[in-house]
């Protein structure tokens, strides 16, 4: 199977009438979210069979199935609500059948993530299915490369408010950092398609900030969390240099005032209890916290290894303005300007794009790449809670990929 002519497109809602669904993949957060990406061809041909896709025959005499891959998400723990989405979808498959020793077909969808093997005897009693599962961090990577190299615009830098997006030179693109900032964070040294080493790691990551952040604010869900860190003001909680230098900058080791000195240092002076401070407040120094951390940690492992480009991706982000500029700003502190940080527009989807793409082996090398961006009005997206959008929107989901999808 190969992927061509990609181009981002306006998602509309597919219906049953109107788009069949083959290719679907998964990657399954162990406790936070599933993530999906499947593919729906663009007409509805409703005199083919339930079983199969009509293909038309392609430029290289291969049948080909002109569609759109979509992204979709979930939290993990209404799995029912994607088992329930992916049967409304009613999947016709094409290429997903393996047949057994006894020469029936099992009907099989690729997964990665640690939920795919949590989660497979769920799938297989409440849909039939099984699950194939794909390595983490083979997808991670595959879905990276594909989204730069086949996808533009994909990367940007994001630094006081500006959001840049940035041409990726194909025959420039290795090695670069990869950071994933989900439930934990994986720093991943790419040097080509399939040749990588996961270099570094941290366990404070996205399920840190959504783990405290729940126990310190009571917020029922992670966008409220996101949203409250917008309108905080971290000074009230974090110890800056000022604060202990008597408003002074540290200038002999190049601290500005304004710097932190201690995230939440001040809450062991300030004789309050947790209830006196905002929860916005703390949901803000502890978005930078980690943010930072993530930033610097990321930094010290491209100069380990003389990497110049970080790409940051994982739900932790979000699309979220103060988050991406905490973390671009790390990068640039401690780097003195020498790295840049990026990020990705399809940021949570790279696991589930490899695991896409591992339905066949093929790589994306011959991508013809014609493309332009359009969003979806907010509201359109295919699955998860609207009701508390960040203030940054989350438009990833909201954007499908035009791509024709070559049969073998
Ligand atoms: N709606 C959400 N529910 C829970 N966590 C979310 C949500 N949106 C973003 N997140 C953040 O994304 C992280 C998970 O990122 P993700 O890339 O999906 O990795 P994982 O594979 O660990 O699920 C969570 O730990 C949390 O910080
Ligand atoms: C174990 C994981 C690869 C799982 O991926 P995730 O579900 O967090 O996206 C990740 O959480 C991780 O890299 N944790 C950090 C472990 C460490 O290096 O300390």
């Amino acid at each position: 199977m190969e992927i061509g002519n990609v181009g981002i497109t306006e998602v509309s809602k597919p219906t049953n009438s109107e788009a069949q669904i083959s290719h679907l993949a998964l990657d399954i957060g162990g406790s936070s979210l599933i993530k999906l990406v499947y593919f729906s061809t663009n007409s509805d041909d409703s005199s083919s069979s339930n079983d199969s896709l009509a293909a038309s025959n392609g430029d290289r005499g291969r049948p080909v199935l002109e569609g759109k891959l979509h992204f979709a998400k979930f939290e993990t723990q209404k799995i029912n609500d994607c088992i329930d989405f992916i049967r409304s979808k009613q999947l016709r498959l094409t290429g997903s059948e393996q047949h057994g020793a006894s020469g029936s077909a099992k009907c099989v969808i690729k997964a990665t993530g640690g939920g795919a093997f949590k989660y497979a005897d769920l799938f297989k009693e409440k849909l039939g299915v099984s699950l194939d599962k794909a390595d983490e961090m083979d997808c991670l990577v595959a879905g990276a490369n594909f989204l730069l190299k086949a996808v533009h615009p994909e990367a940007f830098t994001y630094m006081g408010g500006q959001k840049e997006f940035v041409k990726i030179d194909h025959d420039d693109l290795y090695p670069y950092l990869l950071v994933n900032i989900g439930s934990g964070v994986s720093m991943i040294k790419v040097d080509g398609p399939g040749k990588f080493e996961r270099v570094s790691g941290t366990n404070v990551g996205g399920g840190t900030f959504w783990g405290l952040g729940k126990l310190l604010t009571k917020c029922k869900n992670f966008d409220e969390l996101l949203e409250l860190s917008h309108r905080g003001n971290n000074r009230v909680i974090d110890m800056l240099v000022g604060d202990i230098y008597g408003g002074m900058d540290y200038t002999k080791i190049g601290l500005v005032s304004t710097a932190i000195a201690s995230s939440f240092g001040k809450a062991i002076s300030d004789n309050k209890e947790l209830e006196d401070y905002k929860p916005e407040d703390i949901s803000r120094s502890l978005l930078r916290m980690i943010s930072n951390n993530v930033g610097q940690i990321s930094y010290l492992n491209a100069l380990r290894f003389g990497l110049k480009r970080i790409f940051f991706a994982g739900f932790f982000i979000r699309g979220h303005a103060y988050t991406m500029d905490t973390i671009a700003v790390a990068v640039h502190f401690w780097s003195k300007g020498e790295a840049k940080a990026m990020f990705l527009t399809h940021e949570g989807f790279l696991g589930a794009l490899g695991s896409f793409m591992s339905y066949e082996k093929h790589g994306f090398e011959d991508l013809k790449v014609h493309q332009s961006v359009q969003q979806s009005p907010v509201g359109a997206s295919l699955g998860g809670d609207k009701s508390h959008d960040p203030p940054n929107g989350d438009l990833n989901e909201n954007q499908s990929i035009d791509c024709s999808v070559y049969l073998s």
